[in-house]
């Protein structure tokens, strides 16, 4: 019997960066049961700007993408299952609302918004227009990751987890008008970066509601423009009796030899993620935005070596293709094939809303105790 394919159609809002990565992805010719192709973008820049940067892409939709150069216009005009908003964080929360009114499926870049309530809000609007929204946490649905999960109850009980993401993304030789320098567009190592190496706490604890922050500081880098979060250090407490403990750092600027370019190809030796449990200690090799293997360490008594020693594996599982941003664009295509040609009409779904809604209340108090303050308008819900 043959498989039907499902061809999930892409609205992009902001030609990106990671747009231009999240895209090539989508369209790497595929053997499973979901396609995807990309019918428009919008943009605030020139069509002609929007032609050129869609003419450096390969295995682009034939039939020819639509430009739009206002997002109101393009959601408006349909004739696409999800947008994919990749515009600077404080926009987010007013880009996501803005489709969900329109009832449009919507995957929404890291962070999801500013803050928790804003993202509570969302949810809220998501689920009673009937419609699929998810946080473009893309590491969440890589294969290893989705490995540490299935051998947490091997590990034992988590009891300390070290988790960094430090990446030297920010050098005074960029525009100081580049997002990741300037605080209107939400620069700042904890919502650019903090949001994922909390997301390996929230993994390593296995989604606990207990978890809280204890302790944060920053020391910030001055960008010539603003004073922006850098060097970050959070410490959180779980567990009913308080007994796990996480340690998150951060960082835009170390280590400073570092060139941009090549920031995420580095071969480094200590660990991203060390989660230590009753059984097993498992480390997790940078970056851990994109992990591919895991580092076991067995040292529970039944598991040992003959000799004693403990026993080491490890696991590898590679991104299967691309950058692998596309693992996650199949999870909310599958929710939208399930939902059929009625948009808007069935039941509305957050795809990992809890997760997000953690993760996002622990950046809340980690800004609090450390002074990350942003303006109010970037933060309404
Ligand atoms: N998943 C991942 O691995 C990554 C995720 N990200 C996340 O993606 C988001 C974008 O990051 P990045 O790619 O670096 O961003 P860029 O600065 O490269 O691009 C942002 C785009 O947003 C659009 N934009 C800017 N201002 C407005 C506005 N006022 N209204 C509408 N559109 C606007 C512009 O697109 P245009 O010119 O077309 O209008 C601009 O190019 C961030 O939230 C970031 O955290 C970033 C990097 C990696
Ligand atoms: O999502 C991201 O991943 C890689 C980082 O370099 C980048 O700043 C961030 O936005």
């Amino acid at each position: 019997m043959t498989e039907t394919k499902f061809t999930c159609r892409w609205a992009l809002l902001g030609l990106s960066n990671i747009a231009k990565t999240f895209l090539d992805d989508l369209t790497i010719p595929q053997d499973g049961t979901i396609q995807h192709i990309v019918s428009c973008v919008s943009t605030t820049s020139s069509k002609e700007k929007a032609q050129q940067w869609l003419a450096e892409r390969s295995n682009l939709n034939p039939g020819g993408v639509k430009i739009y150069t206002t997002f109101e216009e393009m959601l408006q005009g349909g004739g696409f299952d999800v947008v994919y908003i990749s515009t600077p964080h404080p926009l987010h929360y007013a880009h996501a609302k803005a489709a969900i009114k329109h009832r449009r499926h919507v995957l929404v870049e890291k962070p999801a918004t500013m803050n928790k309530a804003q993202f509570e809000t969302l949810s809220e609007l998501a689920k009673s227009a009937g419609v699929v929204l998810m946080e473009a946490m893309w590491t969440r649905y890589l294969p290893v990751v989705q490995y540490l999960q299935e051998i947490l109850p091997q590990i034992g009980k988590v009891k300390r987890v070290f988790s960094d993401l430090s990446v030297p993304i920010a050098d005074e030789d960029m525009p100081r008008s580049s997002r990741l320098l300037d605080k209107q567009a939400g620069a700042g190592a904890m919502l650019d970066m903090g949001v994922y190496a909390l997301t390996w706490v929230d993994l390593a604890f296995n989604g606990s509601p207990s978890t809280k922050v204890a302790f944060a500081q920053t020391i910030p880098y001055d960008s010539g423009k603003d004073l922006i979060d850098d060097i970050n250090t959070v410490v959180l407490n779980s567990g009913e009796d308080g007994g796990q403990v996480a340690i998150v750092t951060t960082s835009m600027t170390l280590p400073g030899s570092t060139k941009h370019s090549d920031k995420l190809a580095v071969d480094k030796v200590a660990p991203s993620v060390r989660i230590e449990a009753e059984n097993a200690q498992v480390s997790i090799p940078f970056p851990l935005i994109r992990p591919q293997e895991l580092h076991i360490e067995w040292y529970n008594k039944d598991r040992l070596n003959g000799d004693g020693s403990e026993v080491r594996e490890t696991v590898s599982k590679p991104v299967e293709r691309g950058w692998g941003l596309w693992y996650q664009a199949d999870v909310i295509a599958g929710e939208v094939q399930k939902r059929g040609a009625s948009r808007g009409q069935g039941t509305g779904l957050v795809i990992g809303g809890d997760e997000t809604v953690r993760v996002l209340g622990w950046m809340d108090t980690a800004r609090i105790l450390s002074g990350i303050v942003y303006d109010d308008a970037l933060e309404a819900a």
